[in-house]
């Protein structure tokens, strides 16, 4: 059977582009076939139906236990980081069951404790940054969210082993911070121990350290065991499954591995799109500082997460540059017709959160950052899905649109910068991202008046 518009460049070239400028690759297919086409590439399997129309997408989405399933085998991709038993990987009830059981971290009454450490830890942080001294914008915000996910994944926010997990996490991904190092998860052969110096030897010596300060975490648990806790390795270490079979060290570690490397990168990398786009935009920016000023003397964290516009900017922000450029990949599990053209059993397919959040239907001039856009018209969640859908959709959506909203807002308010370049910043695949490529090089000019709530927010943590 015909797969819908097949690219005819050869099947190298296409792999080749794909891995060195993925956004590239997919804006040249989109120039002829707007909706869908098929394309050859490596990572999630050798042909690939891309999907960029919010009808189709909504069709995957809303069927994807049935016609269509998220098969956690096809994340492969992502097993050197994450570990064969991550939610990343399973599928059906035991998958199901792991969602259910990890949801209630990341909403409700938890999000208040979360909302006071993130303006306390957001402002520490910056508090140190020296006046008129450079400072990447994307290792700022990723001292946060790491500390942050620590404390929210293991309970850990200080000591020995907490500033050793601070330190190699950031190391190991590090691997995979430009288009050509990132060809190591692609490129199964590549991916050879020749000892310590060499690329793939230096990630598993790494990812080998971050797994025994893992395991002595969790030995040390069992040992003390603590009912008053309520990090989620807590949470994870007293649950049975429906058997009534507890996780075992292994299957723990895995859970742990995918939260913090699924949250920190991604949540860090957006709040650094967030500051590039509020100091490269006058207007926007003069538009929030007017709406942070109308918060009033004692504003809870909540209060900052409802205003319309540093919302209309998140989204914005996570529209232009999605930080996670594709979905899962989903199969087609019964044959199908997909915006008329007809699919077999076992097609591959990879919703486009980058491409639809182009399409110059939904947001006419696309390239420009304008949050206004998200105040004018409202999106269906198959029109903008930065955080996608159906059964594998993100469960730290929350949190990181807190966190976004959170640091942004706090910093905003209490500091001055500028942007060390006004260049336009070039979009880079750093790992599983999609990252400003320079990491958005800003300086401290000075001070703002500060948010009375902001500095009066008692310390808070999570164990
Ligand atoms: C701006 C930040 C983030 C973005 C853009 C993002 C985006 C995404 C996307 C697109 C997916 C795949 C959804 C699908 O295929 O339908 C996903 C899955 C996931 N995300 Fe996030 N994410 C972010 C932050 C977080 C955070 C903070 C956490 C948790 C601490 C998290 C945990 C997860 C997990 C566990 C999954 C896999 C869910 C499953 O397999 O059932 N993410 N995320």
């Amino acid at each position: 059977m015909q797969l819908p518009n097949p690219l005819k460049t050869p099947s190298l070239l296409q792999k080749l582009h794909w891995v060195a400028d993925p956004v590239g690759y997919m804006e040249n297919a989109t120039q002829k076939y707007p909706d869908i086409f098929t394309g050859r590439t490596i990572g999630f399997g050798d042909t690939i139906v891309f999907v960029n129309h919010p009808q189709a997408i909504q069709e995957i989405l809303t069927n994807d236990r049935k016609k269509f399933v998220a098969a956690g085998e096809l994340n492969r991709i992502t097993e050197a980081f994450v570990g064969e038993n991550s939610i990343l990987m399973l599928d059906g009830s035991p998958h199901k069951w792991l969602r259910q059981l990890m949801t209630p971290c990341f909403h409700g009454q938890r999000m208040q404790v979360y909302g006071q450490l993130i303006c306390n830890l957001s402002d520490r942080v910056f508090s140190q940054l020296p006046l008129d001294q450079p400072f990447l914008a994307r290792n700022v915000a990723q001292n946060i969210s790491l500390e942050l996910i620590l404390q929210i994944v293991l309970g850990l926010y200080e000591g020995e082993r907490f500033e050793k997990l601070k330190h190699l996490l950031p190391l190991m991904l590090d691997l995979f911070r430009s288009p050509v190092t990132s060809s190591f998860f692609f490129f199964r052969f590549l991916q050879q121990d020749l000892g310590a110096w060499s690329p793939w030897g230096k990630f598993l010596r790494d990812r080998e350290t971050i797994y025994q300060l893992l395991y002595a975490e969790i030995a040390e648990r069992r040992q003390k065991p603590n009912s008053e806790r309520v990090d989620i390795l807590s949470l994870l270490m007293s649950a049975q499954d429906e058997t009534g079979q507890l996780m075992t060290d292994h299957q723990l570690r895995d859970q742990l591995m995918s939260l913090i490397i699924a949250g920190y990168e991604t949540t860090a990398t957006a709040i650094a799109w967030g500051f590039y786009w509020i100091y490269h935009k006058p207007l926007v920016r003069e538009k929030l500082f007017k709406e942070l000023d109308t918060l009033g003397d004692f504003p809870d964290p909540m209060s900052i997460y409802r205003l319309p516009y540093l919302t209309a900017v998140c989204n914005e922000t996570l529209r232009i540059h999605p930080v996670l450029m594709i979905l899962f990949p989903r199969v087609v599990r019964e044959s199908v017709e997909l915006l008329g053209h007809p699919l077999e059993t076992g097609t591959v397919l990879l919703p486009s959160v980058y491409l639809t959040h182009q399409r110059e239907d939904l947001y006419p001039q696309p390239k420009e950052f304008r949050p206004e856009r998200f105040i004018e018209r409202q999106f269906s969640p198959y029109e903008f899905l930065p955080f996608g859908g159906g059964v594998r959709r993100c469960m730290g959506e929350a949190l990181a649109l807190f966190q976004m909203k959170l640091v942004l807002a706090t910093i905003l308010s209490r500091y001055q910068f500028a942007l060390v370049n006004e260049q336009p910043e070039r979009l880079q695949r750093r790992g599983f991202t999609l990252a400003p490529a320079s990491g958005i090089k800003m300086i401290v000019t000075g001070r703002r008046e500060p948010l009375e709530s902001l500095v009066k927010m008692k310390t808070a943590s999570v164990s």
